[in-house]
């Protein structure tokens, strides 16, 4: 039974592992296309440690062809230094006006070792895994547990899910697995497990298939001063723990002595080889040798080389078993685990456990390699999580991105997998959505961790921003589109860019430091521009897809989803773990920056809006940018005049007035009823939860928002409040809808005060055009308001003032919101005291978009008979031709010109027009003619994009992801 499952999963892995191979080979060739030598600096000639080359085999080419092969020992962002074999020390010269390319060579000893592994498990027969492969492949049962004596925790702060998980894997005979979800202290468990293993008189052998993973286990074991001996190339280690591998331990041990005479016997020796030695010229007991040399002499230095190596070879190897049988622990990565390594001196058996940390991220077939070393094996990790990295998606599709974790835990359910539910890190409000969303609500908050915030943090104020644990940021609605590139899979959406570095702003500005902060995006195109806008002002803000932040974590997240499209497709978003990931990275502060419209098609992302629109604080971009246009109305055609017959004639239009003065004297304060039960209070009675743009609104709840604020467009007032009490997607809504519907809409108050007044808006003079014969002049100056039912963007008939272009009204209230700002700059603290509650400065800065004055009724009177007296003549006030034949509407402010006033800046719309041609690069990522910055803007986000490839690829060779060392055995 168990040799035919064994056999068919053998040769199934070892199908994928080929699929892999070649794709790896694939995707190697298309990045070295990017990978010039002549962009480091090239340290030659770097010269081979002992025991051959350990890191990862790369190629040097120029245009006819490889020169040299060596290893990577060290990459910095700016420096990659290669290790060459010695043979082409002096060959090489490099010439540095010259480009050369360096190309990663195909990593054969990894998957030598990933077959060798296979291959091995085929054919064990007897040994001490059998009953663990029986376990782990052929469906047996484990056996019972074994009675533990009660054990005296080393670590007495373990929580009851932790000692719990240590109990049972100690008592476990065959197979234990602790599942530890984000920050739940799964490496602390697996410390104690071994801790208490070793107490017991067990040898370990720990695992992980990242070196980074490993130094981890390393360093938190070596605190407690336990004998460990870490495998590996030590360039490959921390520095921290170097002194723990295995070539410092021996440097260390009985035999160092001999083996260091042994070494310079054979230096001393190979001096006198011609061949060495026409290399050596310089050393003159090698030039008064060379003299004496003949053939004979040659052959018999020969020899003694040949001996001395033989006998230093004895001499390590003994040493290296001394120090791995006296270790208790020894730590590799999966692979580096290999029995082609150090590990092969080791008799059978002399392994109890294997521990295998971080196992949800290895691939099966890389566990194999320490698992058939041992008879026991406890395996942590969190499948919930990212799986093992593979580059052929059709292998991952295929099996090979199961990992062993996952599997068990499918195949043996609860009854070998043992959770750690107590988190240690993130905010409860953060911890909820993943423990419910992933993790069966098991998750409980530390009380040291549950409520923290942002604000609590030593030298971080206490802002809006930073009291709290969740924010959407909602761009639904507001036109902010993601960029199509049609010859690229990858997605960007500068808008988004936009949003996220003001938020970044706002916590820096408040005192949170750029280092505590991330910012996560699924999209590599989002990634670059994210970097081209931010890197430069916050150098120490991380960047980065999801990948990179596995297993870390940062004070404060920001998260940009980047989709956002009419069509409201979503295609590709990252999966659910990934995005698990992301959120969960997060300590104190998760921002989400998405078009919930769009991204709601995403059924996993559908919950993490849903989550912070229930629980969270939600803004829509408004709040935010004061130059975007509301996206119902971006693919509106401009209005056209010309219902000319239809306006009736009126008196002379009112001259402009000067900024900041737009409420008259005497003006009737807006109605506002402080302390008393607001206008819009019935609102909140129906509350809804369901996330949505505009045409989602409208299918829901927002219908009553939307009569209530119809009937207020209706009605003679001028001010509709709504309640603070108003959940913010509500409040969300309601900016949607008066934003559709052109309303005024501004957010005042901070925190749970927070609430919205809608207001109806004043055109300054000259005004738009006049409403239709027979209205009455206190009739709003809206566009007609869409019934509850409609499900399309207002519609304005002939009869209505469609004059009004919904765009220009917009700017005109951003203008006029500046005015007020500049007004109260200059008039003093005392004249802000009229209307809204007044908002902090700072806050007003970055949003742009706060309190304004409210508008007066006279505001109104004056703006209709403004609309009443726009005749037939140019929009320009001085100018009286008429424009019924020949003039041109302006599609930004609305009105028509003459053919010497048309054009927006002649007529004082310049600073619009360019505007609007901002919104539309942005929303499009098209950049017209004329507007000379297409250099700019586009090539750098292709070569971004491939230093971003590059980037990748460097991060891959550090060995932060799944190890793919091949450390050459000696
Ligand atoms: N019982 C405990 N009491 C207090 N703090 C704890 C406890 N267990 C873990 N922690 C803390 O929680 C944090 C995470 O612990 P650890 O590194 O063990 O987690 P982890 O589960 O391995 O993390 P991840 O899986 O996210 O990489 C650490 O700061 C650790 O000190
Ligand atoms: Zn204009
Ligand atoms: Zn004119």
């Amino acid at each position: 039974m168990t040799s035919a499952a064994v056999e068919s999963f053998v040769t199934k892995h070892l199908d994928l592992l080929e699929l892999e191979r070649d794709a790896e080979v694939e995707e190697r060739s298309a990045v070295e296309q990017v990978r010039e030598v002549n962009r480091f600096a090239f340290r030659l000639p770097l010269v081979t440690g002992r025991g051959g080359p350990r890191g990862d085999i790369v190629g040097l080419y120029d245009e006819s062809g490889q020169l040299a092969t060596g290893i990577l020992t060290r990459i910095t962002p700016k420096l990659v230094t290669v290790a060459f074999d010695e043979s082409h020390d002096l060959q090489l010269s490099l010439d540095r006006e010259n480009s050369y390319r360096l190309l990663k060579l195909a990593n054969d000893i990894t998957y030598k070792r990933l077959k060798k592994a296979l291959i091995t498990l085929k054919k064990y027969h007897s040994g001490p895994a059998s009953s663990l492969i029986e376990v782990l492949l052929g469906g047996a049962a484990p056996c019972p547990a074994s009675e533990i004596p009660p054990l005296t925790f080393c670590n007495a702060s373990l929580d009851a899910s932790q000692k719990e998980a240590v109990l049972f894997a100690l008592s476990q005979k065959e197979l234990a697995i602790i599942h530890g979800p984000p920050g739940t202290g799964k490496t602390t468990t697996v410390v104690e497990i071994i801790l208490q293993a070793v107490k017991q008189g067990s040898k370990v052998l720990c695992c992980a298939p990242s070196n980074i993973a490993v130094d981890n286990l390393v360093e938190r074991l070596a605190r407690w001063k336990q004998r460990i001996v870490r495998l590996g190339h030590p360039a490959r280690l921390l520095e921290s723990i170097q002194r723990h591998s295995l070539d410092a331990v021996l440097a260390r041990s009985d035999g160092a002595q001999i083996v260091a005479d042994i070494r310079r016997d054979i230096d001393q020796v190979s001096e006198c080889d011609p061949a060495v030695s026409a290399l050596r010229a310089a050393c003159a007991s090698a030039l008064k040798n060379k003299k004496t040399q003949d053939k004979r002499e040659r052959s018999d230095f020969r020899n003694e080389i040949r001996l001395l190596r033989k006998e230093l070879k004895e001499r390590e190897e003994a040493a290296a078993l001394q120090s791995l049988t006296a270790a208790c622990v020894v730590l590799a990565t999966n692979t580096g685990a290999s029995l082609d390594g150090p590990l092969k001196l080791l008799p059978d058996g002399h392994f109890d456990i294997v521990v295998i940390d971080e196992c949800a991220q290895a691939l099966e077939a890389s566990c194999w390699i320490p698992l058939l070393q041992a008879r026991k094996c406890i395996l942590a990790g969190d499948h919930k999580q990212l799986p093992p990295t593979t580059v052929s998606h059709k292998a991952a599709l295929a099996g090979l991105s199961l990992s062993l974790m996952e599997r068990l835990a499918e195949e043996h359910g609860g009854s070998t997998v043992r959770t750690l539910t107590v988190q240690y890190r993130m905010h409860g409000a953060i911890m909820q959505w993943a423990s419910q969303a992933l993790y069966r609500g098991q998750l409980t908050a530390h009380p040291s961790v549950a409520r923290h915030l942002l604000r609590d943090l030593p030298g971080v104020a206490a802002t809006e921003e930073t009291g709290l644990p969740l924010l959407l940021v909602d761009t639904a609605g507001c036109g902010l589109f993601e960029l199509e590139e049609e010859d690229d899979q990858s997605k960007g959406n500068p808008g988004e860019v936009r949003l996220v570095s003001l938020h970044v702003q706002a916590l820096v500005d408040a005192g949170v430091r750029a280092g505590d902060i991330a910012v996560i995006t699924p999209y590599n195109l989002q990634v670059d521009l994210l970097r081209q806008s931010l890197a430069h002002r916050h150098p120490e803000l991380e960047i980065k897809s999801v990948d990179g932040f596995q297993g870390r974590e940062k004070e404060a997240v920001i998260l940009s989803f980047v989709r956002s499209n009419r069509k409201g497709e979503v295609g590709f978003l990252a999966e659910d773990r990934r995005i698990n990931v992301a959120v969960t990275r997060a300590r104190r502060h998760v921002a989400v920056v998405c078009d919930s419209h769009t991204v709601s098609n995403h059924a996993f992302l559908k919950t993490l809006v849903d989550y912070f629109t229930e629980h969270g604080e939600v803004r829509t971009a408004f709040e935010y940018l004061d130059d975007i246009v509301p996206e119902n109305y971006s693919h509106e055609s401009p209005q056209v005049h010309g219902q000319a017959g239809e306006k009736p004639q009126g008196s002379a239009v009112p001259a402009r007035k000067a900024p900041g003065s737009q409420q008259p004297v005497g003006a009737r304060p807006g109605r506002k009823k402080p302390g008393g039960v607001p206008l819009g209070s019935k609102a909140h009675a129906q509350p809804s939860v369901n996330a949505g743009g505009p045409e989602g609104a409208r299918r829901d709840g927002a219908d009553h928002f939307r009569a209530m604020i119809a009937e207020f467009v209706a009605s003679e007032e001028t001010q509709l409040e709504f309640p603070a009490s108003l959940n913010s997607h509500d409040r969300m809504r309601v900016h949607q809808i008066a934003e559709e519907l052109g309303l005024r809409h501004d957010s005042s108050g901070e925190g749970k005060e927070r609430f919205i007044t809608v207001s109806k808006r004043v055109l300054p003079a000259p005004a738009a055009p006049p409403p239709p014969a027979g209205t009455d002049s206190k009739a709003p100056v809206c566009p007609e308001t869409p019934s509850p039912e409609q499900t399309e963007p207002p519609i304005r008939g002939p009869g209505s003032r469609d004059q009004l272009d919904l765009r220009a009204l917009h700017l005109e209230r951003l203008q006029r919101a500046r005015g007020r700002q500049e007004q109260q700059t200059r008039e003093g603290p005392q004249a802000a005291g009229s209307g809204l509650r007044k908002l902090p400065e700072k806050k007003k800065k970055a949003k742009g978009l706060t309190a304004m004055d409210l508008p007066a009724e006279e505001d109104f009177d004056a703006l209709v008979s403004a609309a009443i007296k726009a005749d037939n003549t140019c929009g320009l006030a001085k100018c009286t031709a008429s424009v019924a034949t020949l003039g041109q509407l302006c599609q930004h402010c609305g009105r028509r010109y003459c053919l010497s006033h048309h054009l927006p800046e002649i007529h004082g719309c310049g600073e619009r027009a360019h505007t609007h041609a901002r919104q539309r690069i942005s929303r499009e990522g098209v950049l017209y003619a004329g507007s000379g910055t297409k250099d700019r803007s586009l090539d750098p986000a292709k070569r971004a994009q491939l230093q971003r490839r590059l980037d990748r690829k460097l991060d891959e060779l550090t060995g932060q992801r799944r190890s793919k060392g091949k450390e050459k055995g000696k």
